[in-house]
This record gives structure tokens, C-alpha cells and sequence, in this order.
């Protein structure tokens, strides 16, 4: 057995997995680790900024959802990073005295009366949890999530008025931005019950550090020089028998630098393997892992950031949402939508659920916006998006709105190393075994029957 203290491992990316991985090999003896990150910095998908003065803008991560048994809850409390009064609920802005809530706006310019909002948003949740909880009837195992909530709502009493069905489509567009998905016509209904939602606050904020803190904490646990930046790796040879190879795996990086290795941890996101996986590894990857691959769904959340000079919503305002009189989350729409092509385009905007407010930035909004729309939003110029959001805001709210002072989106699509946002179970896919199929590490061939696996996966 060789000891721990020569075996070389390379880490292909610096997210919070493959920082995570290269610090607890550290911490049991591992020396020779390189971490490569095709970035110019290294954090992956969280992306902590200061646009706006000295308080942070998550443009990726913002909160550690769920506490018992989370790595990052323990880390982020053991160093102190945590926010103390953060927890359960969403609420970006803690104005003093009022309890904030959201505002929702039908387009005709009409604040809905909370009760009535409530009312769906709790039917809603109560579906949507059924679904969390394998409660499902059998009927419903090949449906995708919205034709399961839609059925289901047809039959309910909110479905009879048409604040009700605007509202159950506003809570559809919102879930997709949990699911990352452009429609919930795309996300499997039975397979939400293999989420493992960990006990404690789901909404955990990180303090003034945001959640680069935590990415600096790993950093800061290995010798300098482990992370090397701006190396784009471009293959992995991960079978090299023979004498002339002292290691069996060697990594080539795009500008040519080449490092062996006897292991390899792959932690680079779905999106850039659905796009690269196929040309990346020599061997190439077994079908388990090229079909997981294929059938998972990476989709993509977006967030807009506006800064106003002065804010207009009320102190006890959360968030100001928009409620459609139609789509875009309907499935006739929809599927119409699909079906003449480019359509959708012209009404990308229909996409965003709403503005939040911000914590720290009394005078800035949050819209998310997922899927299709989110991508196409990315092609568009700032000031454009800009100008989009005030109309909206004008047009849905009837207040003042003066043109924002900055603009900031986030582009998870346009970057092509990770190209979208996160996970999510595509109708007739068995989630948690291509997520499995993933995740499993690769034998060397010639090690049949040993566990010598060479190349390790992070899903
Ligand atoms: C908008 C948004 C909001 C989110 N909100 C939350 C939230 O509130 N809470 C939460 O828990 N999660 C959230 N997430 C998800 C969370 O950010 C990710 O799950 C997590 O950061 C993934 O970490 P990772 O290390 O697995 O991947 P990444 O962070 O994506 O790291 C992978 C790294 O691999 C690098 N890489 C890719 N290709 C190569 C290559 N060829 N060579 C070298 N390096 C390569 C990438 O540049 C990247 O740095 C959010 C994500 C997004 C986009």
C-alpha cells in the first residue's frame, strides 16, 4: 500500500466540492494535491461581489439550506460566518419594526388582498409538499410536476376564480426557480421525494463575508499553491498502463501543461460535462455515467440585480411580485409557445417572478428569472434589462419608479464552465440512480475486482 503522503491527487475545479475534497485529503495526510480551476477565481458556482459598495451581492449561492448534518452549516458555524437572526424564513431585508412581507400585483395595476394570496400559496405548498414526501398517488408516477399540480388544482375551489388560477401559475413560475427549470412540464413528479430536506432554518444567511467566506476558510486550509487558476483542463487519461507511465492518470490542461497523477476528482458542473463529457475522457466515460449524464436536467436561474438611488416600495414591503393574466407558466401557453418557435422571446420578461428586496441594500431588488427565458435574457445588454424591469415595475405597481442607478445580472448560461445553475429530475428519469451513476468512481481496468478507483466524481 503506498502511503498517503506520496500518492498524488488532481482536483479538476474549485468549487465548494473540490476545495472541500482537497482540504480533507489534507487533513488525512494527503501532500501532493493540485487543484485546477479553468476560472480566473476560484468559488464556482458561488460568486460573491461588492458592485454596490462594501455590503456583498451573491450572484450565485446565497443561503445553506437546512442545518442538521449540512458540512457547510458546521463549517460556516464553527468560524462564525453565520448571520444570527437568519434561519427560516426567505425574507432578503429586516426593516426594524414591521413584519415585511411580499406584495403581489396583477397586471392590471391591482394589489391582491393577502388573504386571498395566502390562500393559494398554502394550497400550493400543500401539493408541492406531497410531492416532497412520496405521497403521491400511484396515478401521478409518470407525470411531470405541473401536469400533477394542475390536475390537482382543476379540482380545487381556487380554480373557479381567475385570481385563483393567475395566482397558482405565479406559485408554478416560483417554484422554477427551485427546480432550475424553464417549466415544471420538464421536472418529474415522483422523484421530488428523493430531496433530502436536512432539519433545521432552510434560509441560512452568511454574514458580511457572504459565502466567499466559506470558500476562503477552505482555502485558507491548504498549503499555497494548491489552487492554481486559469487552468482550463481539457482531457483526462485516466488508464495509463506500462512502465513508461509511473502514474495512471494524467491531466492536460488547454494551454498544454500536463500533470500525472495516481487519482483524479472530477467536481466540473453537469452543465459543462453534458456539453464536453464526451470528449474529455480517454477512455471514454462507461455508458452508466454518459447516460446520467444525458438524462439528468441542468437548467438556469438567473438573478437581476437593480440599484436605485432612492427605494419606492414601503418599509414593510418584501418583495413586489407579478401575477399575469395569463402564462407564461400555463401549459396551453406554454406548449404554444414551443410550438411557434422563437415566440416566447418577444415576452422573456414574462419569466421574472418578481423583485425581493436585498439584505444590506436598502435601496436594491432582486428578480430571478429560470430556463429558456434566463438564457436569452443573458444575450441582452444590462441597461436593456434595465429598462425592461422598470416598465414592469411601473406598469404592475402604479408607483414612482425612477430608471435604476446600476445594473447587474448574473450569466450561469453564457459561462462555459458550467453553462446553467443546478439539478433537476426530468419526468421518467430515476433521479437518485443517475445521480448514483454520477457520483460512482472509476476502476482502472486491469484493477478488476480491487478498489483502486482512479477517477472520482462529485454529482
Ligand atoms: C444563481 C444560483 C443560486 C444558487 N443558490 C443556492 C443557494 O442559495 N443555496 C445552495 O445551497 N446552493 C445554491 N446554488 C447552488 C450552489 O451554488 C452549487 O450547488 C455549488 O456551488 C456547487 O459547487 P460545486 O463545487 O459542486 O460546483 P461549482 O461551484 O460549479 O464548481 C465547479 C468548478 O469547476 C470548474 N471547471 C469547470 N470545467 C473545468 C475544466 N475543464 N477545468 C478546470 N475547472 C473546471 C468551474 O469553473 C467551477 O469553478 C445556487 C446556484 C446558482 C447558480
Amino acid at each position: 500500500m503506498i502511503p498517503s503522503s506520496s500518492v498524488k491527487v488532481v482536483v479538476v475545479g474549485a468549487g465548494l466540492a473540490g476545495l472541500s475534497a482537497a482540504s480533507t485529503l489534507m487533513k488525512a495526510g494527503f501532500q501532493h494535491i493540485q487543484v485546477l480551476e479553468a476560472m480566473s477565481r476560484p468559488g464556482g458556482r458561488v460568486h460573491t461581489t461588492r458592485p454596490f459598495g462594501q455590503d456583498v451581492i451573491e450572484l450565485g449561492a446565497n443561503w445553506i439550506h437546512g442545518q442538521e448534518g449540512n458540512p457547510l452549516f458546521q463549517l460556516a458555524q464553527e468560524q462564525g460566518l453565520l448571520l444570527e437572526e437568519s434561519g427560516s424564513a426567505k425574507t432578503m431585508c429586516l426593516p426594524g419594526s414591521v413584519t415585511p412581507r411580499d406584495y403581489f400585483f396583477e397586471e392590471s395595476g391591482r394589489k391582491l388582498p393577502m388573504d386571498q394570496v395566502d390562500q393559494v400559496c398554502a394550497f400550493f405548498s400543500k401539493l408541492t409538499s406531497r410531492a416532497f414526501s412520496s405521497e403521491l398517488d400511484p396515478k401521478h408516477s409518470t407525470q411531470s410536476l405541473g401536469g400533477y399540480l394542475d390536475q390537482e388544482f382543476a379540482q380545487s375551489l381556487q380554480a373557479t376564480s381567475k385570481v385563483g388560477q393567475r395566482l397558482f401559475e405565479w406559485c408554478k413560475r416560483s417554484e422554477c426557480t427551485d427546480e432550475a427549470s424553464s417549466s415544471l412540464y420538464e421536472v418529474s413528479a415522483v422523484q421530488l421525494c428523493h430531496y433530502v430536506a436536512l432539519e433545521g432554518g432552510f434560509f441560512n444567511s452568511l454574514g458580511p463575508g457572504g459565502y466567499q467566506a466559506l470558500v476562503d476558510t477552505l482555502l485558507d486550509s491548504l498549503p499555497p499553491g494548491t489552487v492554481l487558476c486559469d487552468r482550463p483542463v481539457r482531457s483526462i487519461r485516466w488508464a495509463l498502463e506500462g512502465e513508461s507511465h509511473a502514474h495512471p492518470v494524467s491531466v492536460l490542461c488547454q494551454a498544454g501543461q500536463c500533470f500525472t497523477a495516481d487519482h483524479v476528482i472530477v467536481t466540473v458542473p453537469l452543465g459543462f460535462l453534458k456539453e464536453n463529457g464526451a470528449a474529455m475522457f480517454e477512455p471514454a466515460l462507461p455508458t452508466s455515467k454518459a447516460s446520467a449524464i444525458e438524462r439528468l436536467g441542468f437548467g438556469t436561474v438567473d438573478k437581476i440585480y437593480l440599484r436605485f438611488e432612492k427605494r419606492f416600495w414601503p418599509d414593510d414591503c418584501a418583495g413586489i411580485q407579478l401575477v399575469w393574466d395569463a402564462g407564461p407558466e400555463d401549459e396551453k401557453v406554454y406548449q404554444h409557445s414551443q410550438s411557434e418557435g422563437g415566440a416566447w422571446r418577444d415576452t422573456w420578461y414574462k419569466k421574472i417572478c418578481g423583485f425581493d428586496t436585498v439584505a444590506r441594500h436598502p435601496t436594491v431588488l432582486c428578480g430571478w428569472i429560470t430556463g429558456r427565458e434566463a438564457q436569452h435574457m443573458e444575450t441582452l445588454d444590462e441597461r436593456m434589462v434595465g429598462e425592461v424591469c422598470v416598465r414592469l415595475l411601473r406598469s404592475f405597481t402604479g408607483w414612482s419608479v425612477e430608471e435604476p442607478a446600476q445594473v447587474l445580472m448574473s450569466k450561469w448560461w453564457s459561462e462555459p464552465f458550467v453553462r446553467g445553475s443546478y439539478t433537476y429530475p426530468p419526468p421518467g428519469v430515476d433521479a437518485v440512480r443517475e445521480h448514483n451513476a454520477l457520483a460512482a468512481p472509476l476502476p482502472q481496468p486491469s484493477d478488476a475486482g480491487h478498489s483502486q478507483e482512479k477517477v472520482h466524481f462529485f454529482a
